[in-house]
């Protein structure tokens, strides 16, 4: 087998952080990017968010990491180079990358707009691409991608709080319309307050849901409330407050990114209601059987979202004038950043400054 060599195997120079080994920590790395081809766009990266998965990921949490990894599946940038094939994006137009660089496009999830769902999904990092080489993320400075996976980014949204959206946005977004959740006069819980939740709850507001946050932390009911427009919260540790709210709940998006107990979650549910499972703990959650035959309830997950509606989110965001609230951070913060992350102490995403920072 040909030795990997990331700098030489593409002609496009790349330069980005990437982590060596399940330490995590993230140095610098030259690799290369293939030539743009017929349907690719290529673009300069100019923010790129930095989403908990990427914590997971650098240190191996799910197993399915290579190294040299470069995390980054929140990216947006300007357009500089087109394919001739290219259809939707010109060169100056400012577009994103989510979390899939690429799907197999025929079986019936990509036939029904659900790319995220076919089973040959390529992730944006630590991916194989159709050509065999390893997939890289945003923390670089140059992007190709096959514009079927590019996504347009609204005028109307600042890059910078708006690479989150390319993310957290969608896992929060896609769950909310599948599952029913996105009426008005529906009681929806949220659970975590950070880069998933907080987006989740302006998301729901726009819907009209009533948004309950359920979080370990207090000190977060004042922000939840007052900046990011919660109706009410509760400290999922009181037992009391726990035990008055329950059965209110028509749904729940669960975004913890640890194991945690979901009993009491299910006992918040009205009859029929749903917790949706959206954070990745690295162990299986304990699934407490009797509390879901009393009420016909249902636990469900659900995973980014495909193309067409990742675009009419980020279209929805800018109508409804919904972005991250971001810490914007230099390239060289970032191992700092990724420490900050796993101790939840960010409000409420941290966000590379590419363009300004990354420099080879
Ligand atoms: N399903 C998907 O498509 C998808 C997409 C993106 C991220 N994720 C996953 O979602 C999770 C959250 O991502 P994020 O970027 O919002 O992370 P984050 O670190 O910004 O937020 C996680 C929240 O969980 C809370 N939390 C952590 N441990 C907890 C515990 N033991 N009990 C209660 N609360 C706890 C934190 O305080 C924080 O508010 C991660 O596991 C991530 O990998 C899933
Ligand atoms: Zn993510």
């Amino acid at each position: 087998m040909v030795a990997n060599q990331p700098e030489k195997e593409n002609p496009v120079p790349a330069f980005g952080l990437a982590a060596r080994d399940q330490s995590g920590v993230l140095s610098p790395f030259n690799f290369s990017r293939r030539a743009t081809g017929e349907k690719d766009v290529k673009f300069k990266v100019i923010y790129c968010g930095i989403c908990h998965s990427d914590l997971h990921m650098i240190k191996n949490e799910w197993g399915t990491s290579t190294y040299p990894l470069v995390p980054g599946h929140e990216i947006v940038g300007e357009v500089t180079e087109v394919g001739s094939q290219v259809e939707k994006f010109k060169v100056g137009d400012r577009v994103g990358v989510g979390c899939i660089v690429g799907s197999c496009r025929s079986c019936d999830n990509c036939s029904n707009s659900i790319e995220n769902y076919c089973p040959k999904m390529i992730l944006t990092y630590a991916g194989t691409y159709h050509d065999g080489t390893v997939t890289y993320g945003g923390y670089s400075d140059v992007m190709v991608c096959d514009e079927h996976f590019v996504v347009r980014v609204p005028d109307a949204l600042p890059l910078d709080a708006a690479a989150p959206l390319l993310c957290a946005g969608i896992t929060l977004y896609s769950p909310l319309r599948y599952y029913g959740l996105d009426k008005p006069g529906i009681h929806l819980g949220i659970v975590g307050l950070g880069g998933l939740g907080h987006v989740g709850v302006k998301f729901a507001k726009a819907m009209g849901a009533k948004v309950t946050v359920i979080s370990t932390s207090p000190a977060k009911k004042q922000e939840a409330i007052e900046r990011h427009g919660a109706d009410s919260f509760l400290v999922s540790r009181d037992q009391e407050q726990m035990k008055a709210a329950m059965g209110t709940l028509d749904g729940i998006i669960d975004t913890v990114s640890a194991v945690h107990p979901i009993m009491p979650l299910i006992g918040l549910l009205k009859t029929h209601g749903k917790l949706v499972l959206v954070g990745a703990p690295e162990k299986p959650l304990e699934l407490p059987v009797f509390p879901l035959l009393m009420g016909r309830k249902i636990v469900g997950g659900s995973c980014i979202g495909g193309m067409k509606e990742t675009q009419e989110m980020l279209d929805f965001a800018a109508k409804h004038n919904i972005t991250a609230d971001i810490e914007v951070i230099s390239a060289d913060y970032v191992n700092t950043a990724m420490q900050r992350l796993e101790k939840g102490d960010v409000k409420y995403r941290f966000v590379i400054d590419v363009a300004k920072t990354m420099q080879a």
